[in-house]
């Protein structure tokens, strides 16, 4: 009798605005694979301590909101949903207020390990149920799944993550816009790498520079990797 193959995991990390949720959900949604977005789940955890009042000075306060968060994450990469006690928080996850705070909540050392025990769980369901899994964020391939079968990069120059996030939450690209958006990707992106390891490759991960390519191309891209790491 032959065991079922191995579900297969893809894992894509990067800096801010380089395109990880964007073409991670395209990928996914053509592999027919489960989605999960880690950053979401910071991010819920980030609403759940502004909703409960949690001092975001308190660390060992934000430890107890992760270890109790009732947070429910769904895996179509078509329709991700995002609901804590029950509430749906998929669009208040993304505003302003929650992306200049979420690296408070997500560099509180004990608050990773609690939410790396649950992204593994969800990697391993999510490909259960579909025979794979695209999971994204900044620590998929160096700590979350770093024996996933594919592990990608996706980095991007950061004048054009700027000027994607501008455009995106702007809808402009001039100087006044692109000044707004530096917070959200350049400080964000300095606080969060003092925890994970994203501006630079691990061993063994594949780099994906999407600075001069459109969406479409990022997305082929990837999939050429895939398919790639498919054949072998
Ligand atoms: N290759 C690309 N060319 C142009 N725009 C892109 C490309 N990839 C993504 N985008 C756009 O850039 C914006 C940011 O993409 P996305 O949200 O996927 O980035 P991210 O890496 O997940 O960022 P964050 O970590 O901050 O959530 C989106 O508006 C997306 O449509
Ligand atoms: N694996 C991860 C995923 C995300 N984070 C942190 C860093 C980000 O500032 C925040 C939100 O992520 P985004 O939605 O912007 O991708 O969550 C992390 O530390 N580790």
């Amino acid at each position: 009798m032959t065991s079922p193959p191995a579900p297969f995991v893809i894992g894509i990390d990067g800096p801010s605005g380089s395109g990880k949720s964007s073409v991670s959900r395209a990928v996914a949604a053509r592999l027919g694979a489960g989605y999960l977005d880690t950053g979401a789940m910071y991010r819920a955890l980030t609403w759940w301590c502004r909703h409960t009042e949690v001092d975001l000075g308190d660390a060992d306060a934000i430890v107890a909101a992760a270890l109790g968060l009732p947070l429910e994450i769904g895996d179509d990469p078509q329709a991700p949903t995002v609901a804590v006690d029950g509430i749906d928080v998929a669009a208040a996850i993304r505003t302003s207020e929650i992306s200049s705070l979420v690296s408070t909540v997500a560099t509180v050392p004990e608050v990773r390990v609690e939410m790396q025990l649950r992204q593994r769980a969800l990697i391993d369901d999510f490909a259960v149920r579909h025979g794979a899994c695209v999971a994204e964020g900044r620590d998929v391939t160096t700590v979350i799944a770093p024996d996933a079968q594919v592990r990608i990069l996706l980095t991007a120059s950061e004048e054009a993550r700027l000027r994607r996030r501008s455009l995106e939450v702007h809808g402009a690209t001039d100087e006044a816009a692109i000044a707004a958006t530096r917070d959200q990707v350049v400080r964000r992106d300095r606080d969060d790498s003092t925890v994970s390891q994203f501006t630079e490759a691990a061993e063994g991960v594949t780099v994906v520079d999407t600075s001069d390519l459109d969406f479409e191309a990022s997305v082929a891209a990837v999939m050429d990797v895939v398919a790639a790491a498919r054949a072998s």
